[in-house]
């Protein structure tokens, strides 16, 4: 006779607090038709990340599969997200890195078609304290932006040579694609998605009043 609760898979509380998270960005219309993914750090080389073409706001805990990178090479028992690899590479690239957010809103997506160059500056919005490092509306705030492609560790790679500049946004910019963001804990993480987006709307929405790119 087996106990019933030998049979319940041990969850990590905070898998339990990033589908809440998932709830949340979901009921801001940040991750529509099963756009976006999701990850919490799980060990030096380990993460639970989201289980590919799940519906985003409809996660469970179960739907947080056990990805490890040992060696560079990805092994998990499941299907998770086609995007594991970039996510495993900037927990790689940063050991205070606990939580990986990468989302579609309308806004991110629209903005990284619009603006050309490979970085782009933000300055004089207070939000840009909501950032990791940045003291001041004063401050330059850029955030680098990616070509989009499907070779997702060939993006992992280009991510990885412009490391420095990037790590200072805690977040970069997929073309016509979307937001990743990440931070030192879940809550930072979730500060910096809602920063970068409120962000990346004012300038959306400066850009089309003016016409001043
Ligand atoms: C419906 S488009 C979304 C995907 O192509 C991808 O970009 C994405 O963010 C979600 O992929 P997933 O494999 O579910 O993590
Ligand atoms: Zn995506």
């Amino acid at each position: 006779m087996h106990h019933a609760s030998q049979h319940v898979q041990q969850l990590n509380p905070y898998a339990i607090a990033l589908c809440a998270t998932a709830r949340w960005i979901a009921s801001r219309h940040w991750v529509p038709a099963t756009g976006g993914n999701f990850s919490i750090r799980d060990g030096e080389h380990n993460a639970l990340v989201t289980a590919s073409g799940k519906d985003k706001g409809e996660l469970s805990p179960h739907d947080l599969l056990p990805v490890s990178w040992v060696d560079g090479h990805i092994t998990c028992p499941g299907t998770p997200s086609a995007e594991t690899a970039l996510h495993a590479r900037i927990y790689q690239l940063d050991p205070a890195v606990k939580a990986v957010l990468h989302t579609h809103s309308v806004q991110a997506t629209v903005f990284s078609r619009i603006i050309t160059t490979d970085q782009y500056i933000f300055s004089g919005y207070e939000m840009q304290k909501a950032i990791r490092g940045q003291q001041s509306h004063e401050q330059n705030c850029p955030i680098t932006l990616f070509a989009n492609t499907q070779d997702i560790p060939a993006l992992a790679e280009l991510v990885q040579q412009q490391w420095p500049q990037v790590q200072k946004a805690s977040a970069l910019l997929v073309r016509g694609h979307g937001l990743y963001v990440w931070g030192q804990s879940l809550e930072e993480a979730k500060r910096h998605l809602e920063g970068w987006e409120f962000l990346i709307h004012c300038e959306l929405e400066r850009i089309r009043l003016t016409g001043d790119l």
